[in-house]
Parts: C-alpha cells; structure tokens; sequence
C-alpha cells in the first residue's frame, strides 16, 4: 500500500511523508515522541508534509513569520499565521494529502522568540479528512511540473497544540515555560541537510535516465549522410552527438559516485553528532549545500542538452525527458535555492582560507586549500593522467578561493562592512566554490574508480569515463586554468584531442554503460528509451493514445473553426 501510495499520482502527493516529514521525526524528536510517531509514519498510518516554506520566506529561515507561542497556563502551544504572507506554501503534501505537518515556527516563551523550530500539528481529521478546526488549507495551483503532487498552502488560527508536540531532541521548553538551549542553533535544520544529501542522488539518478533515454534512442534514430550514398548512420556516430551526451553520461557516473561520498560522510558526522561531537557539522552542511547545487545545476541543464539531442521527438512528453527536465529543474529551487546554497559553501570556505592563512592546516573537503602552492609550474603535463587532472582542478579551486576571499580582504581595507564586502564580492564567490565543488566530483570520481571493486576491464571503462568527465570541464573552463599560467595554451589543445580520443573510447561502451543503471521502462516512462528499442511502433501507438484522437472530428471545429471557416468564405 505504502509503495503504491508513493507511485499514485492525480493529486495525492506522498513523497514528501517518505523524503522529509518521516525523517524529520527520525531525526528532530526524542525517544518518548518517536514511540508515539514515527511507527505511524512509517506505517503510513498518518500522512505528512513538511511545513516550512512560506508565501513570504523560503530561503531566509530566521524571517519565518508562523509563531509558536508558550501558554504555561495550559501548557500548549498556539500555532498562527499573523500574516498574509506567514501563510505556509509549497509542501508538498500539504494541500489535500497530508492530516500531518511538521510545521517550523518562530518559537516565543515567556515573551522571548527564540527562532526556528518544529512542532508537530494534526491538519486533518483522521475520520473525514476534513481540515482540522483553525486551519485552512489548499492547493498552491498548476506548477512547471509535477502536477500530480498537491504542493499546498495551510494557514493556522491560534491552533492549540499540547507542549509535546514540539520536537525536542535538541532544544525543549519545559512545563513552566523554560527554554533548554540546543547543542547548535542548527540542528534544527539537520532535516534540511539530509535531503540536500539525497538530492545529489536525485540529481545521479535523473541525469542517468535523461543519458539513458538519449543514447539509446540515438543508436536508434538513423539521419542524414555522413557519406554521399551511404546508408543514413546512427545519430550517435555523429562526434558532436558524442559531445552532447557523453560528458552528460560522465556526469551522472560521477554524481552517482559522489552521492556515495555524500551518504557515507552524512552517516559519519551525524554518528558522531549523536554522541555530542558536532565538530564535523559545518563542513557536513557545506559540502551537501554546495554538491546539491552544483549537481542538480549541472543535471538540469544536462536532460536539456539530451532533450534537444532527441530532435522533435526529445520534445515530445513521449520521450520523457520534459517531465525529467521540469522535475530536475525543481531541484534547483526545492530544498535550498541553488544560488543561496552555494554561497553558503563559499562562507565555508572563505572561513577556511583564513584558518589556513593563520597556520591552521586543514583537513576534510578542504585539505588541498592548504597544500596547493600559489605560484604555478608551468610545464608540459600528462593530460591523460587522472593525477594531473585532479591537481590542475585542485589548483583552480585553490586560486579562485584565494582570489575571491582577497578581493573581500581588500574591500573591507578600503572601509566596507563585512556584510557589504561580502555582497559585493558574491558573484567571485559563488565562482570560487562551483569550482571547488567541481574539484571535489572530480577527485571523489577518479580516486572512486581507482579503489571500486570491479573487472579491470571495466575499471578501464570508467578510468575513460572520468578522463572523460573531467577533460570536458577544463576545455568548458580553459580560462580558469589558464589565469595564472598553471596551464598553458599547449596543456589545453592537449586537453581538447585527449578528449575526442575519449569520446571515440567510450562510443562503443555507451549502451553498456547507460544499460547498467538498470533503469526499468517503466522507472523511465520513455518510448524514445525503451529496452527493446521499438520506437516508432510504440510512438504511433502513443500518439493515437492522445485524448485529441477520442473522435476523428474534434468538437472544436464545430464550436469554432467551422463558424469561422463559413463566415470567411461568405466573404469571398
Ligand atoms: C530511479 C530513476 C528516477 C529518475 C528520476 C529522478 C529524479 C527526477 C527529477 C527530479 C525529482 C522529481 C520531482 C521534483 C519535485 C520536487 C522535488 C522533491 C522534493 C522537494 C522537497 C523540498 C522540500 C523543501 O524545499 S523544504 C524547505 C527547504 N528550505 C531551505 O532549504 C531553506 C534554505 N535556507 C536555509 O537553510 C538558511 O536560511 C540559510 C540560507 C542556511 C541561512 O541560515 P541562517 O540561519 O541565516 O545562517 P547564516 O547566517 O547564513 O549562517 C550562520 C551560521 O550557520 C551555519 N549554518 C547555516 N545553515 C546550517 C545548517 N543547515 N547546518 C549547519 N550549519 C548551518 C552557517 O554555515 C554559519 O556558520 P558560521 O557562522 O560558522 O559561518
Ligand atoms: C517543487 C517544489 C517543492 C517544494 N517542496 C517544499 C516542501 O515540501 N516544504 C517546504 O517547506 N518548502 C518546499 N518548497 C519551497 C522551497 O524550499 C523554496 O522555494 C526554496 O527554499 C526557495 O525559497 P523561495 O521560494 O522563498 O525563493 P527566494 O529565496 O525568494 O529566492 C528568489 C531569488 O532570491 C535569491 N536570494 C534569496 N536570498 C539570497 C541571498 N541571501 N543571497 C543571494 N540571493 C538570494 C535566490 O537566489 C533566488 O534567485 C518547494 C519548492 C518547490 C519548487
């Protein structure tokens, strides 16, 4: 039931009961409301949304207008939305599915805010559905995508909740109204870190289905004369095909890999965390920010290129690929806006550079800020060599850290606020930590296939996929590299034949490589990525399927077009 509650579609939006409000649970309630929860939820018993975004604030947390005020007296809670825009809106969930909420609220006792907190809320009663007395719900209208999930609105009434409604793992507020102090301000967004860790599979998994479907589909569709008098070749032996969509293919090899990386980190740090030690916290919460950004920008941007190499048919929803771009797209957006996410790595890491320039040798993510000299040695270096790929990656990174934490030193010399410093310097900002994103995918992706288990014949497969991978991005960036001389016009010209090479290496593995997703048709919903290659049979058969062909003359043309058509022709 539950599994086929996640598939269900036509405005019944679970997947936000499974991907946050049951691991808010997990993660934000203590032993005593977990007994009392969280076997609900995963029995689906109860159904939730998680309540955070509102009409007025998504991305700034801390300017969350829903209060959550202490009544001693009762000791409940009351829940309201003192404003128009303090109305909850985006949840997924929340208009008509949910009966449950994990609502975040400013929390006010003994006439104190103490900032952001979640509190648990029934919107629906169990018996008929119907909204619970003081809340009002809804939902939010058509979107870009994902129709079938009923992202909702909810505003409360002074609706009172018992005091143990509020998740208290971290922080509490006792019977008389006392408030106990988490270890961190910031676990109570610990929810929002995971999910941005599970987006980087999201983003694997959504880019591995876009490159399934055009590569396939690519081996099939067969255009134009490579030579005069030649049969027409598979789009695919066309090089610039191979251009499009191999470094997508990378991509979604190194995504998958790197969201390994991110789970195992997640699990560690949070390990740790739950013993007290929360030293690992930020650097968890930048690197989730800054993959989650990076990965869904680059997939959202790579299901586009295979949409438009699909030709017409890429454009048509019988390929897939607009529902995979409109969901990735969301990506984006959802759980963190991208540009805010990785400004909150580039905080991270500016913070680093000056622990470094104080003698702090750093560690983690960010151990190559410290080892990687300023000064380049130029020289004519292996392009083919994954170490030297790695290292000029690490460079760039490393230089455009240093540049932009500089030009910030700079401004506030000449007398700017941090603040206004910061800002006037976020666009080299965000430049200095996509890069250093990037050098981490690209690191994890050769050091992933240098270690993984596998036939060396296939490690020889995946060693092209990375060389591949991280060659297209030093062409896609030649400037970068080249800045300060690390690289010259030599190593890039290198770069570009290694990478042809590369494309030429993988074009006879590339089915193979797309087949292992193991991707069922059914997962893909696509006829242009069928496993059995019958495209056209099962285009013609999806097209008559369309709901313009339940009758061959369409009432249209008598509403409209035949009027029309009389009154011109009275004319002539
Ligand atoms: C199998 C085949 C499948 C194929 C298909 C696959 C996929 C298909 C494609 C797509 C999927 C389909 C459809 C898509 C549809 C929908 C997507 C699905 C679900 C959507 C779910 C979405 C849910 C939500 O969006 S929930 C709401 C999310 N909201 C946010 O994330 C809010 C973002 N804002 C914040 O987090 C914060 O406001 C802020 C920006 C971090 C700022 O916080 P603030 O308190 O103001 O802190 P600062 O002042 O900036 O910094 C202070 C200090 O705190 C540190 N800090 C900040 N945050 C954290 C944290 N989380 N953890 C730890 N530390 C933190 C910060 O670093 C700083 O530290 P310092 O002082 O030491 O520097
Ligand atoms: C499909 C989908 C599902 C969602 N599901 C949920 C859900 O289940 N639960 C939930 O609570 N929410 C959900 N959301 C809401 C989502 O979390 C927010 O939309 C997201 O956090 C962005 O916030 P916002 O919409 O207020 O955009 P804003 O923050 O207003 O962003 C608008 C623009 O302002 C820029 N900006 C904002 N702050 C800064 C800054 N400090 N520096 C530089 N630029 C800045 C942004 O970069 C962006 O370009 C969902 C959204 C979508 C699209």
């Amino acid at each position: 039931m539950a599994a086929a509650l996640q598939t269900l579609g036509g405005g019944i939006g679970i997947t936000l009961h499974w991907i946050a409000f049951t691991p808010t649970i997990e993660q934000q309630a203590t032993e005593e409301q977990k007994k009392k929860w969280l076997k609900l939820a995963q029995d689906v018993a109860i159904v939730g949304a998680y309540a955070q975004t509102e009409m007025g604030h998504g991305t700034f947390v801390r300017g969350l207008e829903t209060t959550a005020t202490y009544d001693p007296s009762t000791q409940e809670f009351v829940i309201n939305s003192p404003t128009l825009t303090s109305t909850k809106w985006w949840p997924g969930g929340l208009g008509k599915t949910a009966n449950h909420a994990t609502v975040m609220a400013q929390l006010y006792t003994r006439g104190k805010c103490y900032g952001p907190h979640n509190f648990m809320v029934q919107i629906r009663s169990l018996e008929n559905h119907q909204p619970c007395p003081g809340v009002t719900l809804g939902d939010i209208g058509p979107k870009m995508e994902s129709n079938g999930n009923d992202n909702g609105f909810a505003r409360f009434d002074h609706v009172r909740i018992p005091r143990e409604n509020m998740l208290m793992k971290f922080a509490r507020v006792e019977a008389d109204g006392t408030y106990v102090q988490p270890p961190s301000s910031k676990l109570a967004y610990s929810n929002m870190v995971y999910l941005r860790g599970t987006f980087v599979m999201s983003a694997a998994q959504a880019l591995a289905s876009a490159t399934t479907i055009a590569v396939r589909y690519s081996c099939v569709r067969r255009q134009s004369e490579m030579k005069p008098g030649e049969p027409e070749p598979q789009i695919l032996e066309y090089q610039t095909q191979q251009y499009k969509l191999f470094p997508q293919l990378a991509a979604a090899y190194a995504f998958w890999f790197a969201s390994w990386f991110m789970t195992q980190q997640h699990g560690s740090i949070t390990g740790s965390m739950e013993k007290g030690d929360m030293s690992g916290l930020a650097e968890l919460h930048a690197l989730s920010a800054g993959l989650k950004s990076y990965t869904t920008a680059v997939t959202a941007r790579g299901i586009d290129v295979c949409r438009m190499a699909c030709g017409g048919h890429g454009y048509s929803h019988a390929s897939g690929l607009p529902a995979l771009f409109g969901g990735a797209a969301a990506l984006c957006t959802a759980e963190g806006e991208n540009t805010v996410m990785m400004l909150q790595t580039a905080r991270y890491l500016v913070k680093c550079f000056a622990q470094s320039q104080a003698g702090k040798r750093l560690t983690g993510t960010v151990a190559y800020l410290s080892a990687v000299q300023p000064s380049p040695v130029a020289g004519n270096r292996n392009m083919s060599d994954l170490g030297t790929l790695v290292a000029a990656f690490q460079h760039r990174a490393a230089r455009m850290v240093r540049h932009a934490a500089m030009q910030m030193q700079g401004e506030m010399q000449k007398g700017k606020a941090r603040e206004d410093a910061w800002n006037s310097c976020s666009v080299l900002l965000i430049k200095a930590a996509e890069a250093h994103v990037h050098s981490f995918v690209v690191r994890n992706f050769a050091e992933t296939v240098q270690t993984v288990e596998v036939d060396e014949s296939v490690r020889a497969v995946l060693t092209s996929l990375c060389q591949l991978y991280s060659l297209y991005g030093i062409t896609e960036h030649a400037g970068d590299f080249l800045k300060d001389g690390y690289l010259t016009g030599r190593d890039i010209d290198a770069a570009s034949s290694h990478l042809s090479a590369m494309l030429a290496r993988v074009r006879p593995d590339a089915v193979a490589l797309v087949d292992a997703f193991d991707l069922h048709d059914k997962i893909l919903r696509s006829v242009l990525g069928r496993y059995d290659g019958r495209v056209y049979e099962h285009l013609y058969e999806w097209a008559k399927k369309s709901p313009l062909n339940k009758s061959e003359v369409h009432e249209s043309y008598y509403k409209y077009l035949q009027p029309f058509l009389k009154s011109n022709r009275a004319k002539l």
